[in-house]
């Protein structure tokens, strides 16, 4: 095979009618809202890079989580599939915070800022939001063009 995937975390808490999101604020994905995550680090498994990127980011301690996606992402030009592994925050505990990466707010479910998202979001949160599971491949051009997408809805929960 090529270039091995860089294997990614993206953690979505969701409330009955309000998620929450962070606006990144440095790095890959600067000034978009988003889920919690990035990479996963050698020794632990994605479930646990997933808990430790929401501690880091948000200080919340996940404390019921489960996967419901996995998105790998192609850029043209670029070898490496970022290939993300989506969770569903459901409990948690602590404290809600600011930290240097991200700045945390609730969002209403009719009211998530898609304009400040990465683009492909409006394509899945539809799917996520309804409680199914889905795999998908998005290819970018640059961080703001999609040039091909195809998802597919696994099971309704
Ligand atoms: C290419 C790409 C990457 C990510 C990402 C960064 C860290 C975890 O996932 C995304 O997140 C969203 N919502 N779209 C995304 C596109």
């Amino acid at each position: 095979m090529g270039v091995p995937n860089k294997v990614l975390t993206l953690v979505l808490i969701r409330e009955e009618y309000r998620i929450l999101l962070g606006m990144k604020k440095r790095g890959f994905g600067v000034n978009r809202w988003n889920g919690f995550g990035g990479k996963v680090e050698a020794g632990e498994t994605i479930a646990q890079g997933a808990k430790r990127e929401v501690e880091e980011e948000c200080g919340l301690t996940l404390t019921e989580f489960e996967e419901v996606g996995r998105i790998d992402f192609e850029f043209v030009g670029e070898p490496q599939i970022l290939e993300v592994h989506i969770f569903r925050g459901d409990k948690y505990e602590g404290e809600l915070q600011e930290t240097e990466e991200m700045r945390p707010e609730w969002f209403a479910l009719d009211a998530i800022p898609f304009h400040s998202m990465w683009p492909d979001d409006a394509y899945w949160f539809p799917i996520f939001l309804r409680g199914s599971k889905f795999k998908g491949y998005i290819k970018f051009e640059g961080h703001d063009k999609i040039l091909d997408c195809s998802l597919e809805e696994l099971e309704t929960t």
